[in-house]
């Protein structure tokens, strides 16, 4: 008999996008065409910081570290058609003319109902489905999947054994309470991995930690499959002539 699938409750869609800085093009550019595209692109993320305000949406900005691109956003929106109108804007804009797509990554923001206890008036709940995203000096994503192979198929193993290993692996993350929060974005039909999951942590080794911690619990000891890892620092408004003066 086909295992049942869990129902889940879902929020705002996501958008991941990383983009390659082309230094070289940025160099040869003159200083007021710079300074235009800086002036633009800060105006955009004063718009998406409107956005955020009024609680249509959030965002996040941080700086890759290392090679697989230079800047990271996160974007949350009510709906996938208000995720294209802001990349297009995004792509539009005179800064856009220096960035190279590097990563994206579609998903909308989800919750499991394993436990059966979240409901979608709770206001916590919400908080988790609407979510303002933290604005903490590190980012880690990286896209998942639950293996489907052979003895270790996580599709075909029942509700109660699911719901068992979930639980093993809420207790794990409980332990990061106040120090990593992570948000949990479902793709399956939007994207090339099952899940993304994204953490924020004040210091970066506890990112290490607790993704080290985890691959111990069944759960990802067994059914555990990864794809690329992006790390950043955050990047603020205030930081951007700074990190762009050449
Ligand atoms: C701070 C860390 C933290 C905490 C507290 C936490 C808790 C929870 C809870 C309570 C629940 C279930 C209910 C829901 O809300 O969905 C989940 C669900 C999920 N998680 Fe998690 N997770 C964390 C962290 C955390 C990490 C680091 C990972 C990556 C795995 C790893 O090994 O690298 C992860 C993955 C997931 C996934 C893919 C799901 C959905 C699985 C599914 O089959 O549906 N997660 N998670």
């Amino acid at each position: 008999m086909a295992a049942e699938a869990v129902t889940t409750i879902d929020g705002w869609y996501a958008l991941h996008d990383m983009r390659t800085i082309d230094w070289t093009s940025w160099k040869k550019a003159s200083a007021d065409e710079r300074q235009e595209a800086i002036n633009e692109f800060k105006s955009l993320l004063t718009k998406w910081e409107e956005t955020e305000a009024a609680e249509k949406g959030s965002h996040v900005l941080y700086q890759v570290v290392g090679q697989k691109a230079d800047l990271m956003f996160m974007f949350l929106r009510p709906t996938m058609n208000e995720l294209t109108d802001l990349e297009t804007a995004f792509n539009k804009s005179k800064f856009a003319e220096f960035l190279l797509p590097a990563y994206s990554y579609v998903s909308v923001i989800e919750m499991s109902q394993y436990s059966g206890t979240n409901s979608p008036e709770d206001p916590k709940v919400r908080e988790r489905l609407y979510p303002i995203l933290p604005k903490w000096e590190h980012m880690c994503f990286y896209p998942m999947n639950k293996r489907r192979s052979g003895n270790e198929n996580w599709y075909a193993l029942d509700f109660k054994e699911r719901a068992r290993l979930m639980y093993e692996h809420s207790k794990t993350g409980r332990q990061y309470a106040g120090v990593i929060k992570q948000f949990i974005t479902g793709s399956i039909g939007f994207d090339d991995w099952e899940w993304g999951v994204t953490l924020f942590a004040h210091d970066a080794l506890q990112l290490k930690k607790l993704v080290y911690q985890m691959r111990f619990d069944d759960v990802t000891a067994l059914y555990g499959e990864f794809g690329e890892f992006f790390v950043g620092n955050r990047l603020t408004k205030d930081a951007i002539d700074t990190y762009l003066s050449v």
